[in-house]
């Protein structure tokens, strides 16, 4: 079958996306026929419970797996059939990452952390757009220190300003706030969520928490490898409601939404 390049404005997407773990009586359907598409200049949540294959849709959309069937686009380029040395450029020309560890040089400043993909890549940074990250980052006065002289919360939101310093068209976030305390974690979700509304820049994250998918400017919903729903303008007591749906207490244990605001939002 052939599938034209998108039209509408969409930074990535996947279509009917089949991944398939393991072989014969191991074998495990982690994504069943996902169609979805992340549009540019949004944050979106990708929620739902364990084992229902957010991180394989998450790795597949960002070329660092690739789908057993189906089609992914990053923008108008196809990664499907894409080779090694392919994924690995577009990877680091045109998608930023946030992992739970926040994976940073402890022998380098934070301002050579943040500029480390570019340098490793013989990219120039953009001066301007760089002084706009590290603003809204908050760490200009940290720029000469170590990651070790750094909180986790702040650790997190060098890893954040590094991400987003090649103007990638997608930044990926894997449970970001997983090993942060609420405040960084609210810290960390508010950057992301000013890097997408302020910045218009793009932004896909993976979460089990509520609370942080209501940071999101819409929420999917994944079980069983397959799109169950989606939720815009989301607050976390809507989001967790809408979790129990799919599985019934879910959340009950370790993510309980901290009410932040009036109308859940945090
Ligand atoms: N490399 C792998 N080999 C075999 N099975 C895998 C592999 N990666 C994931 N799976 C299986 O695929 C399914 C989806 O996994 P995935 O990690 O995408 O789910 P998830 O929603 O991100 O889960 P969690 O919230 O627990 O991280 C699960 O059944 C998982 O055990």
């Amino acid at each position: 079958m052939s599938v034209s390049a998108p039209v509408l404005a969409a930074a990535a997407r996947v279509i009917d996306a089949v991944k398939i773990h393991g072989t014969g009586t191991a074998e495990v359907r982690a994504l069943d026929g996902v169609s979805v598409e992340f549009p540019a200049g949004r944050f979106t949540a990708i929620m739902g419970p364990s084992g229902s294959g957010k991180s394989t849709l998450m790795h597949c959309a960002a070329g660092l797996d690739t789908l057993t069937g189906g089609h992914a686009f990053l923008g108008d380029t196809e990664l499907t059939g894409l080779d090694d040395r392919r994924l690995t450029l577009l990877r680091r020309e045109r998608i930023g990452f946030v992992f739970q560890a926040f994976n940073l040089l402890s022998t380098l400043t934070v301002a050579e952390n943040i500029t480390l993909p570019l340098d490793l890549a013989g990219r120039r940074p953009d001066p301007q757009w760089l002084e706009t990250l590290i603003g809204l980052v908050g760490l200009r006065d940290r720029l000469r220190h170590r990651p070790a002289q750094l909180s986790g919360g702040q650790q997190q939101r060098v890893a954040v300003a590094r991400a987003f310093a090649g103007r990638p068209e997608v930044v990926f976030a894997d449970e970001p706030t997983g090993n942060l305390d609420s405040r960084s974690g609210a810290e960390v979700l508010g950057l992301l969520r000013r890097t997408a509304r302020d910045l218009g820049r793009t932004v896909v994250m993976v979460t089990h928490d509520p609370v942080a998918a209501a940071h999101a400017d819409e929420v999917l919903f994944l079980a069983d490898g397959r799109l169950v729903d989606r939720m815009a303008s989301p607050t976390a007591d809507l989001v967790l409601d809408r979790m129990h749906r799919f599985v019934p207490g879910a959340g009950r244990a370790g993510t309980s939404p901290a009410r932040t605001g009036e109308d859940g939002r945090p």
